[in-house]
């Protein structure tokens, strides 16, 4: 296929980027390179320059799909600057979403997010649990899936919205690059690797079994395997001939560790010691996102093969053999 990749030049679009392209797909990314780095693109794939407001002029009949990582994702920024990410995340895509409906180019995969959910009140969380969300980013996002659903149905739309939970370690070159780094993963690494002399752990009183948050973290490469499978699917969504069809899951792999379990295991598997600072709760930060991943296992036969310490060790791995990548 001819796939369209916007953000292919972030860290998980490039990731998903280098997966297609081995799968033997033809891979254009679309970035702006706001927030990601031209050398991450894939060997081998097309780049162009733009943004997704701009994919008008890019996008004709020849693309079979568009997989849509492009957006803003700092929960900060957003509560500080919201209307960047509505402008950005959320009138960008309609015009993504318009061209390709002027395109005739019908399948489409969407990084949705677990923020989509705000402070759940059970655990594990399915797709039928409230969307609330709870800041600008989170709202931003579960605005896109509500104008998919819509789109989906007037337009013949076959489009999917991934809800990723904490995503994290690395494959190949392609990792973390982020600046400021806010994800609790390479921040830990940052001990061991000599950039910062120990770690915030913030909140040390929420009601988990530690006192610290509960994420659910999930490999990249997991990741990547849930965006062929789901590419896939808009394929048999489409070929069946219905007025459309939009379909939510949950990315995540029904486990939760807390922060100081995400530290115990940088320790063992890279042999540092990793020392921590208690500092408050991070504002916005919910105690406990753990995701139900039973909808598409059953669906899309997706399963998650990778564990906490595969994690760690991936994205250690990248910390210690592309330390030119660091950009923090
Ligand atoms: N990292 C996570 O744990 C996580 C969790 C849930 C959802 N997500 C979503 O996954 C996607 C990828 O996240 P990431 O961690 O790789 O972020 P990232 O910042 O590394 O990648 C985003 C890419 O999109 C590009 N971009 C942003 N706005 C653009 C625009 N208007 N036009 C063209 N390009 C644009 C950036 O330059 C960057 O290359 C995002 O949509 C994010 O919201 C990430
Ligand atoms: O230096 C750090 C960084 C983080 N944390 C904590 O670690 C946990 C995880 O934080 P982080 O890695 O920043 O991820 P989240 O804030 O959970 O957000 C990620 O995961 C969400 C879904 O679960 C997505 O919506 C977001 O886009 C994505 O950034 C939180 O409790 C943080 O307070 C620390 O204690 N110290």
């Amino acid at each position: 296929m001819k796939l369209l990749v916007t953000g292919g030049a972030g860290y998980i679009g490039s990731v998903v980027a280098a997966r297609l392209l081995t799968a033997g797909h033809t891979v254009v990314v679309l970035d702006d390179l706001s927030t990601g780095h031209r050398d991450a693109v894939p060997d081998g794939a097309g780049f162009v320059h733009a943004g997704i407001a701009d994919a008008t002029d890019l996008l004709d009949a020849s693309f079979d799909a568009v997989l849509h990582f492009a957006a803003k994702s700092l929960v900060g920024e957003s509560v500080a600057e919201p209307e960047r990410y509505w402008w950005n995340n959320v009138a960008g895509t309609l015009r993504l979403v318009e061209a390709m409906t002027a395109a005739r180019v019908r399948r489409l995969v969407f990084s949705s997010t677990a923020a989509a959910y705000g402070r759940p009140d059970r655990t594990p969380i399915t797709e039928d649990a409230p969307a609330a969300p709870i800041n600008p980013y989170g709202h931003s996002k579960l605005a896109v899936d509500h104008l998919l659903a819509g789109t989906a149905s007037a337009r013949g739309l076959a489009a999917m919205s991934l809800r990723y939970f904490n995503v994290a370690g690395a494959v190949g070159r392609h990792g973390e690059r982020h600046d400021p780094e806010t994800h609790l993963i390479p921040n830990i690494l940052d001990v061991p690797a000599g950039h910062r002399d120990a770690v915030d752990v913030f909140g040390t009183d929420y009601p988990t079994r530690d006192g610290t948050a509960v994420r659910d973290y999930l490999h990249v490469d997991d990741l990547a395997r849930a965006h062929e499978l789901a590419l896939d699917a808009t394929g048999s969504a489409e070929s069946v001939g219905t007025h459309g069809s939009h379909r939510i899951y949950n990315l995540g792999t029904g486990t939760g560790y807390t922060v100081r379990e995400v530290v115990e295991s940088v320790r063992r598997v890279t042999g540092h010691p990793v020392p921590t600072r208690e500092r408050d709760r991070r504002a916005g930060d919910p105690p406990v996102l753990v995701a139900s991943a039973e909808r598409i296992g059953t669906e899309l036969g997706w399963h998650p093969q990778h564990d906490l310490d595969r994690i760690v060790a991936d994205a250690w791995r990248f910390t210690t053999t592309h330390p030119e990548t660091i950009t923090r």
